[in-house]
């Protein structure tokens, strides 16, 4: 395998990476109704803010190819799509993409079939399933080019920062230091800096995403430009999606980087200035709020108020389809609560006692505290947007203002328009259907036969 795949897609056919299963064994489950999706995303056995949107969008995409609907009227197909959308709106709440790629599909569904003048119903239900499988299709596309561009945007946004805060070098060490134009210099010779180490913090990879990743997108592309020295990744407890599924990740791409806990980041923090050197955290984004405050994996916080203590840059990584303009702030942001067992028991692979060696084909659950302890475990948590210097997106970086500001409206000025300054009288329709953050209003047709329809 050349690289990773969370997501194999082919029209009609739809298989995810089993995540529960790695590092040790790579399996893929067909998925090939909507049920088998939900379960797979509420299982995690598919995670990650993108990767959970993209397999709800397809698995649909693959039932609607084989006619699984069994429509005749485009009213009916209509109300099969939304209806099997509003029941995969229910498998994880927190991340936005999953809302936003729902009411993308409705809409576009809604919008195929109100401006389908056939009268042939058959040929109208036909038109309705091939716009709504190009519209998903659209959406794992769309993902892998957002994720390139976050990761190039990102890798030159952290090169200026750190060009802009250490001394050039002379004869420096290729291994450790890297040699690109100083700033706001034309012409001048190429000088030498220090390569960037950075933390990150859950998975954002190519399992999390259709390809490439968001924060993990950027360290692949710092690695691939010479910029970085090594990448640190956390272990992100209670799930481990940081060793489990980062550190595989960056094992198997050769990216120079080392393992830690979550609580030894202040540790590797306090030490930057001598051989670790952290330049930057980087994180994904579950949803980003439009005042900035961002929900991520549960952890982000604290790292964000450690970053800040130690003068270290705290960087986002979102795509724009991340960013719900709707919600104002990180407080009326949902979080998921999982269950206790999470804390209390872990399962991996077992150790053979005499030989230290990995059995993959033998897995084990343990029990890791006492039972009966009360357990809280919120599966995100919201960084105020005072602890985040930028957001790198595939428009480019938004950069925290001088006020403490961040504008979206910039980056974003059509949306804007639409979900905050305009009135989006579909937004109370979207919000019925229990989530926020429609890219584009419907038009007046569409949202009267979307209306009619549910
Ligand atoms: C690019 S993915 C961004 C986030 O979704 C990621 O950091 C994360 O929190 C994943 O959580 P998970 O609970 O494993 O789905």
């Amino acid at each position: 395998m050349t690289s990773l795949e969370a997501i194999k897609y082919v029209r009609g056919e739809l298989q995810v990476l089993d995540q529960l299963k790695l590092p040790h064994e790579f399996v893929y489950d067909n998925v090939s109704t909507c049920e088998e999706a939900f379960d797979c995303i509420k299982s995690m056995r598919v995670r990650g803010a993108p990767a959970i949107a993209i397999v709800a969008a397809l698995a649909l995409a693959v039932e609607l190819e084989h006619k699984k609907d069994g429509t005749t009227q485009k009213l009916d197909t209509i109300k099969y799509i939304n209806s099997k959308l509003d029941y995969l709106m229910l498998s994880r709440p927190t991340a936005v993409d999953l809302s936003n790629a729902i009411k993308l599909l409705k809409k576009k569904s809604a919008d195929t079939a109100a401006n389908s003048l056939t009268p042939d119903q058959t040929l109208a239900c036909a038109d309705i399933r091939l716009s709504y499988i190009e519209g998903a299709e659209k959406i794992l596309e769309d993902d892998l080019t957002t994720n390139l561009a976050i990761g190039r945007y990102g890798a030159e946004y952290l090169r200026r920062q750190q060009v802009a805060i250490h001394t050039p070098v002379a004869n420096a060490d290729s291994l450790r230091y890297f040699t690109t134009s100083p700033p706001g210099t034309q012409g001048a010779p190429d000088q030498t800096y220090r390569k960037l180490s950075v933390l990150t913090h859950c998975n954002t990879g190519s399992l999390a995403t259709s390809g490439h990743g968001t924060a993990l997108g950027i360290i692949r592309s710092l690695h691939k430009m010479n910029y970085l020295d090594t990448a640190f990744c956390t272990e992100t407890r209670p799930y481990n999606q940081g060793s489990r599924l980062t550190a595989f990740e960056l094992v198997f791409e050769n990216i120079p980087s080392t393992l830690i806990t979550d609580s030894m980041a202040g540790a590797l923090f306090a030490r930057r200035k001598e051989e670790k050197n952290i330049s930057a955290v980087i994180v994904g984004a579950d949803r980003v709020a439009r005042n900035g405050d961002t929900a991520n994996k549960i952890g982000t916080y604290s790292l964000a108020v450690l970053a800040k203590h130690h003068g270290i840059k705290f960087v986002v990584a979102a795509p724009t389809t991340s960013i719900d303009l709707y919600t104002e702030s990180g407080a009326s942001i949902k979080i998921e609560d999982r269950t206790g067992t999470e804390l209390t028991q872990i399962s991996g692979a077992v150790v053979g006692k005499l030989d230290g060696k990995v059995d993959v084909n033998h897995t084990e659950r343990v029990a890791i505290a006492d039972q009966q302890i009360n357990v809280w475990n919120p599966s995100f948590d919201v960084t105020p947007r005072e602890l985040i210097d930028a957001i790198i997106t595939e428009k480019g970086e938004v950069v925290r203002s001088s006020k403490g500001t961040f504008n979206f409206k910039g980056l974003m000025p059509q949306r804007w328009r639409e979900q905050v300054e305009g009135s989006d009288e579909s937004q109370a329709t979207m919000n019925s259907a229990g989530s926020q953050g429609l890219q584009t209003p419907m038009s007046e047709e569409s949202t009267q036969f979307y209306m009619e329809s549910i």
